[in-house]
């Protein structure tokens, strides 16, 4: 084989395993899309007619024609998935023994082999680990065909829409994301999905928040939907107790701050003198306080964004790290000039939501975990292992967010150069979703005090970014996702306060009143307090304009009602509260049957 076939080969491996990672976190994401996601869809349906006929006009690489394949998928698409676990195990075997026995039969039966491959594919826990199983055992072009299906559901939605809401209704409360059957490398799973006297399946709200933290995430009283939450304690407290420590599932340094180096990009502790560490190819200016946090940094997201290192395992690399750095280097500068011209904290906090899930994707590749790894995979199973990083934010309410088609571009770049196929796990939509939801529930850090030198935006106040934090957004020093205390709602009397008394981004959630095991526990999302030069009306009036065009709700706390109002909050901007959650979530919430029964919009 001559090298420039053989790196052809290797390339094309490559992609397909950057293809299945992005399918492995675009698995996550479609199975919960929500209606308005569909009804984009359905607005897009030109952009996607477009796409689907310049992929039919691309020679394929497994020999079977384009409109043979998509016809085949939708077919696929169209088909109920099995109700439960026994039922997918069942499923998962007949279709890999049929393929099999397809394959047996010789090329023409290719195509309905590949078919079964990716039946049992659609219902597998960990799709990843499947494809390099699938990669090792069945002929090379059926696994080619394997791969063209799986990167054609990636990229384009299902002709038939209605395939969507089937998909969607498969999940429920009882099963997250990770639904189905196994392998060699997850036996485990597998058993306790199979086994019949191992423990079902929990419900999200069971196994989150985990009991170690003393709250449990209830629906709100007086909302029949059950779709408003609120944290409840779940034993007394007293004023000053610790409730709960947390740690952000992401997290970024305020911009002009990151661009200091001043302060840790990992864990916010501020750095004395030039003890700091500076990796030499950060075009970000990223500086650690330790090599833990440098080591962590880089698993979770910074190889993949700003970093030249392999994203694969070396047994899996075949050399593209080496062939991919001048790509590399060329996406993430275009991607860090943009990052830094914005001087916004939500692209880099999308970007590195969207990176860790790969990381942890491509961490659960290596054949054998260690150190850094280990640690990181334990720390993204917050709940236990069968719920993903989007299953914690699926959940939360939130207003549309906007990413433009340049940005999307620029994010894809960088990620598709580092890994072909990887660009896939993102989509214009998909990051307008992750961004409405960052922006909404994120919580402004803030410690001894917070800063007073943050850089006036210039921006009206309507267009600035600005976080959950008692202490107003411009005190704070950087901004994360905390997934147990995004649920907390907001009141201008809070019993609570979130707290960086560590000097780092860790949260510690502190009682500011006596709290009864059973009640809710709220905090304050802006500055509620008295400036000198206000009156109390006109703090009362900045809080609840802050509050109404920050989170979209008018604020009916008891102080609000108990404190005088002139009568005229027509400049608030909201009548009502205008967030929401996801349309799946509503439905499951409301009820499996309602579910299951209702028609695609
Ligand atoms: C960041 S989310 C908090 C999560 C929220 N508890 C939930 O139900 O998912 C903010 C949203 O919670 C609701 N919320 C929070 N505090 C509230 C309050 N005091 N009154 C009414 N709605 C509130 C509003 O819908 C607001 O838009």
């Amino acid at each position: 084989m001559s090298s420039r076939v053989s790196t052809v080969l290797t390339v094309a491996g490559v992609t397909a395993l950057g293809g299945l990672v992005a399918y492995a976190v675009y698995f996550d994401y479609r199975r919960r899309t929500d209606g308005d996601f569909r009804k984009r869809l359905r607005k897009d349906k030109k952009k996607v007619k477009n796409a689907t006929q310049s992929q039919a006009g691309e020679a394929s690489a497994s020999g079977v024609g384009p409109e043979e394949l998509r016809a085949a998928l939708d077919k696929v698409r169209d088909e109920e998935l099995p109700p439960d676990p026994e039922a997918k195990e069942q499923y998962f075997m007949t279709h890999v023994g049929m393929g099999e026995q397809l394959c047996a039969q010789g090329p023409m039966f290719y195509l309905p082999a590949a078919l079964s491959f990716y039946r049992a594919l659609r219902v597998y826990p960990s799709p990843v680990e499947l494809i390099m199983i699938y990669q090792k055992t069945v002929p090379e072009p059926v696994f080619k065909i394997i791969m063209e299906l799986t990167q054609q559901d990636v990229s384009v939605p299902s002709s038939t829409e209605g395939s969507v809401q089937r998909e969607a209704s498969d999940e429920d409360e009882t099963s997250p994301t990770r639904s189905g059957p196994p392998s060699e490398a997850s036996s485990q799973e597998w058993d306790r999905l199979t086994d019949p006297g191992s423990q079902p399946m929990q419900r999200y709200y069971d196994v989150f928040p985990p009991k170690s933290m003393n709250v449990s995430v209830q629906p709100a009283p007086g909302d029949a939907s059950k779709v408003r939450k609120i944290l409840v304690a779940e034993k007394d407290f007293e004023p000053g107790d610790v409730i709960y420590k947390e740690r952000p599932i992401v997290a970024v340094l305020d911009p002009d701050l990151q661009a200091q180096g001043t302060y840790c990009s990992h864990c916010f502790r501020y750095i004395q003198g030039d003890s700091a560490i500076r990796p030499e190819s950060d075009r970000l200016g990223s500086v650690y306080c330790s090599e833990d946090c440098q080591a962590k940094a880089k698993i979770q997201s910074h190889n993949l964004l700003f970093g030249l290192d392999p994203v694969l395992p070396p047994e899996l690399d075949h050399g593209q790290s080496q062939l991919s750095k001048p790509a590399r280097e060329a996406a993430q500068s275009k991607f860090t000039d943009y990052i830094k011209k914005e001087g916004r904290s939500i692209p880099l906090l999308s970007a590195r939501f969207v990176a860790r899930q790969i990381a942890i994707e491509t961490a659960k590749m290596l054949p054998i975990k260690t150190g850094p790894v280990v640690e990181e995979l334990a720390e993204a199973s917050i709940g236990g292992t069968d719920y993903s990083l989007y299953d914690h934010i699926e959940r939360l309410r939130f207003v549309e967010g906007k990413a433009s088609e340049s940005e999307t571009k620029l994010l894809c770049d960088v990620l598709g150069a580092a890994l072909p196929g990887l660009e896939q796990s993102v989509t214009e939509e998909r990051l307008a979703t992750y961004q409405g939801k960052l922006a909404y529930n994120a919580i402004g850090v803030c410690y001894s005090g917070g800063r007073d030198d943050k850089p006036d935006s210039g921006k009206r106040p309507e267009e600035q970014e600005r976080m959950r934090t008692p202490h107003g957004t411009s005190r704070q020093i950087g901004s994360g996702l905390y997934p147990v205390s995004a649920y907390i709602t907001h009141s201008c009397a809070p019993s609570a306060s979130p707290s960086f008394s560590s000097g780092t981004s860790e949260l510690s959630l502190i009682a500011s009143k006596p709290i009864k095991k059973g009640e809710e526990i709220t905090m304050a999302y802006v500055d509620v307090s008295q400036h000198p030069d206000e009156t109390p009306e006109q703090a009362k009036r900045r809080r609840r304009i802050e509050l109404a065009r920050g989170w979209r709700f008018k604020c009916e706390c008891e102080r609000c009602l108990s404190e005088a109002t002139d009568g005229n909050e027509s400049d608030l901007g909201v009548e009502k509260d205008e967030s929401k959650v996801e349309d799946v979530v509503n439905r499951v919430e409301a009820g499996a049957e309602t579910y299951l029964t209702d028609k695609p919009q």
